[in-house]
């Protein structure tokens, strides 16, 4: 009998032994797989790079989020804003990469072993139809993300809710992003083990493209080739000088080949291979962690000025949205006052480029001295970094409270709890929020601010 015990407990000692190394060399082979430069991707970047605790476990959710803010507080409303999830790189980059591809197979007589694991046994897969689709990594970050907020807020994402229709589903019209919807409520069915009643959706332009609806954006900006001055002069700094001639000596091959265009299309297949296959490729050995800085901060430069705080018109073309997350917080602050709260959830998909103006907005991120071409080196503790912002599938998540002492906003950017910019306490009073931002509740509208004046209307109309 003793003899049994004792091989009984041996063999758990063992066994649990053995989960642990499992778990251990799992955790440890998939860090192991993560390109040193992953978290230099920007916009390209993986959501796991901002949450790393999601690596071991992609359902894993932070305990403090779903604490109320005090005993008396009750969850009455939640609206998030959420990016669609990893995609297939658009045409125009798909043709750089093939481009940089067929320069090195045909140029290059670098000796690395990397640029010999390219050349022999990578194969160029991407095609121009694939154009910015969501792949299926994309689809499972949207998944995860539904079952982790749901377990966050079981109160708000419940299933009576979701079939009593009290959960409203808001996309922008981009097939990644209608794709990244249906992902959403996938992950909603399966945390509630229902059956597939695909839910509805709302294709809303005008609030998740806004940028696509405001005439001045559109002219002075998107359409204005000196909008993006400062991303033009930084591919000709010395800093991007320097990244090409490393680039070239590693491949050996000519300089003049090696454009600022042809070394980010290098980058961006390292950034795709990892986050649509989670495969470390060969193509991020090409670069080091110098090297990632700076094609990060080029493509900050181009956030910065084309959605960020490079020009007023950035924001405030997303006044539209910034109105309508207000709207429906006052909407469900009055029906739970005087009867039953008809939306309980907000589930918006949209950009990148519909969430940056939005945080510009509302004053996130917002460093004291500009970024430009010339300030790289003295931007290096920069707020404005995309790679942790706006990475795949990143979300704006607005909890409304019913308090004993009135109603309180909680904010969380990729589910981590943020202050607002001003307001220095968690979990605000709403009145609070509202009076910080009143010029904006009171301004900001869209039609004004996006209207072309007279003089741009005449240039536009000639
Ligand atoms: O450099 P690409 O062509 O990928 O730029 C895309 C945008 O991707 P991002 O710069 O954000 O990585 C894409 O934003 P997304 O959030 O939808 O991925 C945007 O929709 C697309 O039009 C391209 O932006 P651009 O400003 O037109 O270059």
């Amino acid at each position: 009998m003793r003899l049994t015990r004792g091989l009984l407990k041996r063999n758990l000692v063992l066994s649990a032994l053995g989960i642990i190394m499992f778990r251990f060399s799992s955790a440890y082979f998939q860090k192991s797989t993560i390109p040193a430069i992953a978290n230099y991707f920007g916009t390209k970047g993986r959501y796991e790079e901002v949450n790393p605790y999601l690596i071991d476990d992609i359902l894993s959710v932070n305990k403090s989020l779903s604490k109320p803010p005090s005993p008396d507080c009750r969850a009455i409303h939640l609206t998030a804003i959420i990016r669609h999830g990893t995609r297939y790189p658009t045409t125009k980059n798909i043709k750089r990469m093939k481009r940089f591809y067929s320069l090195i197979v045909n140029e290059s007589k670098g000796t690395y072993a990397w640029l010999r694991d390219i050349k022999n046994n990578w194969e160029m897969w991407y095609t121009e139809d694939m154009d910015g689709k969501l792949v299926e990594k994309g689809r499972d970050d949207h998944r995860h993300l539904a079952m982790r907020l749901a377990t966050s807020f079981p109160t708000l994402i419940s299933v009576d809710n979701f079939q009593g229709n009290r959960i409203k589903f808001i996309t922008s019209s981009k097939h990644r992003c209608v794709d990244s919807v249906e992902a959403f409520q996938e992950g909603l069915q399966r945390r509630w083990h229902i059956q597939d009643t695909r839910y509805s959706q709302e294709i809303n332009d005008s609030l998740m493209r806004f940028f696509d609806k405001c005439k001045k954006f559109i002219e002075n900006v998107d359409n204005n080739k000196t909008a993006l001055l400062e991303v033009d002069l930084f591919k000709s700094s010395d800093e991007m000088k320097n990244v090409q001639r490393r680039i070239a000596e590693r491949l050996q091959i000519s300089l003049s080949d090696i454009t600022p265009d042809m070394v980010e299309a290098a980058f961006f297949l390292c950034s795709y291979e990892f986050a649509i296959k989670t495969v470390n490729s060969p193509w991020c050995n090409m670069f080091e962690k110098t090297d990632a800085q700076v094609l990060e901060y080029k493509n900050d430069l181009k956030q910065y000025w084309k959605r960020g705080y490079g020009h007023d018109i950035n924001r405030k073309s997303s006044c539209s949205l910034f109105h309508d997350l207000f709207r429906r917080l006052d909407q469900t602050a009055y029906d739970y006052r005087f009867g039953q709260v008809a939306e309980a959830v907000t589930v918006q998909v949209g950009h990148a480029e519909t969430l940056l103006p939005l945080l510009s907005l509302m004053g996130f991120f917002h460093d004291e001295t500009p970024l430009t071409a010339a300030n790289f080196h003295a931007q290096h503790g920069r707020t404005f970094r995309t790679s942790q912002i706006v990475p795949y599938a990143a979300n704006l998540v607005f909890v409304l409270y019913d308090c004993n002492k009135g109603l309180r906003l909680r904010f969380l950017l990729n589910e981590k709890p943020m202050t607002f910019p001003g307001i220095n306490q968690p979990d605000p009073l709403y009145r609070t929020v509202r009076d910080h931002y009143s010029d904006l509740l009171h301004g900001c509208d869209f039609e004004k601010e996006c209207e072309l004046r007279k003089a741009n209307r005449r240039n536009s109309e000639l």
